[in-house]
């Protein structure tokens, strides 16, 4: 099986004028990322701010284009795909949740969720029951019909997550997902993402700066200036033979 999606020698430059300068210079924000992300994955992105997370996090979703290098999902290298295909893959195969979710504010919960599919022809009665069916999953039940507006940080971040899987994506890219909710909120929603890639294999990649965040995740690449400076993987450790003491022996009786 080919990982669900691999960047390949990824580079990201762009041409940035200092303020009050004319001239433009060219700034390389992603100087040549390898990375392989295998379907079910937890991973999460980490590094000091100006790294280049949210950046990558852009072009692995389709929504940025490298400069030079390939982004490949299940094989099939989607990097010169026309706008319009582009667009169709990544309505289907990719869910997307930000710090600051995006909520259209002038429609309900449930009408936010059913948005995605709405937009590809598919039938309101099935996207409505849809999308019920995830609002109550993550605790929405009795919000279905709030607009954002009436709803708390938590609850929309919750309704961001219902909508980025109302078309059953098998990756889910968040960047800083919990960055404006409070402890406990967080704690609730990390539980969520977890629950999702146990029972749905919902493969989770995230950009944080919580700490308790990347504590928590199986998998966490650190980057630095652009580049990947460190890919740890806990289960390494985790899955490890335990040693064994001596096996107790019954005294003879
Ligand atoms: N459109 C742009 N014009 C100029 N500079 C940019 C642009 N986009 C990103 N950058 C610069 O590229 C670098 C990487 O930005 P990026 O947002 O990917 O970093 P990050 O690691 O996600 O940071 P943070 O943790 O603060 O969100 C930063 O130095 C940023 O200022």
């Amino acid at each position: 099986m080919p990982p669900l999606v691999r960047a390949e020698k990824v580079t990201k430059k762009i041409l940035h004028s200092a303020s009050g300068e004319r001239a433009e210079h060219e700034v390389e924000i992603l100087r040549g990322i390898d990375l392989e992300v295998q379907q079910g994955e937890m991973l999460s992105i980490v590094g000091a701010s100006g790294a280049g997370k949210s950046t990558l996090l852009h072009v692995l979703g389709t929504l940025d284009l490298p400069t030079s290098g390939r982004i490949v999902y299940e094989g099939q290298d989607v990097t010169h795909l026309p706008s319009s295909r582009l667009a169709d893959f990544r309505n289907r195969s990719i869910g997307f949740v930000f710090q600051f979710h995006h909520l259209l504010p002038e429609f309900t919960a449930v009408e936010n969720v059913m948005m995605p599919g709405l937009i590809r022809g598919a039938p309101r009665s099935a996207m409505h029951a849809k999308a019920t069916k995830l609002l109550d999953d993550v605790g929405l039940k009795h919000r279905l019909s709030h607009r954002p507006g009436e709803l708390s940080g938590g609850e929309q971040q919750r309704v961001a997550l219902a909508r980025a899987l109302v078309m059953e994506p098998k990756l889910v890219l968040a960047d800083e997902p919990t960055g404006n909710l409070d402890s406990v909120t967080s704690e609730a929603m990390h539980e969520l993402f977890f629950e999702l890639n146990r029972e749905r294999n919902v493969t989770f990649l995230i950009v944080t700066h919580s700490e308790k965040l990347a504590s928590l995740m199986p998998r966490v690449v650190t980057m630095r200036d652009g580049r990947v400076e460190r890919d740890d993987r806990k289960s390494d450790v985790a899955y490890r033979e335990p040693e064994r003491s001596a096996p107790e022996i019954a005294p003879e009786s």
